[in-house]
């Protein structure tokens, strides 16, 4: 689909890269001629990933055990591979979210949430943003959104605000970084099969989501990862401050979570006894 060699010469920073949907972008940047990192708090499954990558392509994959949660940690991160070259760019991919009645919601349980998914995204933004000025040095920040942004999502409240406040950071830098050279741009995918997705919202559990999608069918990692290395690329060097919808079309008739309004009280409490760990 793309030309050969679209991203030689980019050193492209992908969180959560070693699992579901960051490491099918990572795959793909790679395939494209890009110098890869990748981090996550699994260090052992980073490893795994990373080596069926290097196996793959020829590609350049290092790997980085980080908790974006952790500020000094995200410094120490980005101070790290600085120290070998700036990166190009950086996709804000990591995430966390699960279903519950908000009511039930605890405190921990919404910053559980908003810490990877707002802070940690806007952590590793800054972190990149002022060494590329500093250093006068261009740079794209992908962020992997959802449509929660455009229609709310019950029963993932704090996962939607958090993508929400996302949307409007790159909204604001676009006009903030874009005269220093740094563009910012998102993508809001609708359901893709993934491992965390899967535990943490029950899709397989739930009848109707994937039966309202205008086509019938979830994502396939591959559009996913089409998309974002159109973005990233020089190719896209004009789209600033953009959130590209890649749902088949959903959100225009679900925010995928009316189903939920119909579960009763026990399955809640099933929901609630039935944790998974992402
Ligand atoms: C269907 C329509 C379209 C699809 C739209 C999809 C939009 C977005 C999708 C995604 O983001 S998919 C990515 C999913 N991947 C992950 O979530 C991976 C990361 N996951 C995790 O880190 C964990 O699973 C976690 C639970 C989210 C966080 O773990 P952490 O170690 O930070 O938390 P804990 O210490 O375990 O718990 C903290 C706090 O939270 C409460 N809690 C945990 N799980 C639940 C739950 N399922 N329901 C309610 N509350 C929960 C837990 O009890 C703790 O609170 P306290 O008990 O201490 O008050
Ligand atoms: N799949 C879907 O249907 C949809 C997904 N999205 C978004 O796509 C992105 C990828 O999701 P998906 O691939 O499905 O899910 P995954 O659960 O596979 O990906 C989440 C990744 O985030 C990493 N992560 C979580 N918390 C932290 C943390 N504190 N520090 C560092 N890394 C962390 C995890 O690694 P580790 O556990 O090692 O830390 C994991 O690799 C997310 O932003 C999600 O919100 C949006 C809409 C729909």
């Amino acid at each position: 689909m793309f030309e050969t060699g679209l991203l030689r010469g980019k050193r492209i920073l992908v969180t959560g890269g070693g699992s579901g949907l960051g490491a099918a972008m990572g795959r793909r940047f790679l395939a494209l001629g890009a110098e890869l990192v990748i981090c996550g708090r699994k260090r052992d499954r980073l490893e795994a990933t990373a080596s069926e990558m290097r196996q793959e392509t020829s590609g350049k994959v290092t790997t980085i055990a980080c908790d974006i949660r952790d500020g000094a940690a995200v410094d120490s991160m980005m101070d790290g591979l600085w120290r070998e070259a700036p990166l190009d760019i950086l996709v804000n991919n990591a995430a966390a979210t699960f279903i519950a009645q908000s009511e039930h919601l605890s405190f921990r349980a919404a910053d559980a949430i908003l810490a990877p998914t707002l802070h940690g995204a806007m952590y590793c933004t800054l972190a990149a943003g002022r060494r590329w000025i500093e250093g006068n040095h261009n740079g794209v920040v992908l962020s992997i959104l959802s449509t929660s942004t455009i229609t709310g999502r019950a029963f993932t409240v704090p996962s939607a605000m958090a993508k929400s406040a996302v949307l409007a950071m790159t909204k604001s830098l676009a006009v903030e970084w874009g005269p220093k050279g740094i563009r910012t741009v998102a993508i809001a995918p609708g359901p893709f099969p993934t491992a965390g997705a899967s535990g943490q919202l029950r899709l397989e559990g739930r009848d109707d989501t994937l039966m309202r999608n205008p086509l019938g069918r979830t994502g396939e990692h591959s559009e996913l990862a089409d998309l974002a290395s159109f973005l990233v690329s020089d190719r896209a060097g004009y789209i600033n401050g953009e959130m590209v919808v890649i749902d088949g079309g959903a959100h225009l008739r679900s925010s995928g979570a009316e189903d939920l309004l119909q579960w009763t009280e026990t399955q809640w409490a099933d929901q609630r006894a039935a944790r998974s760990k992402g």
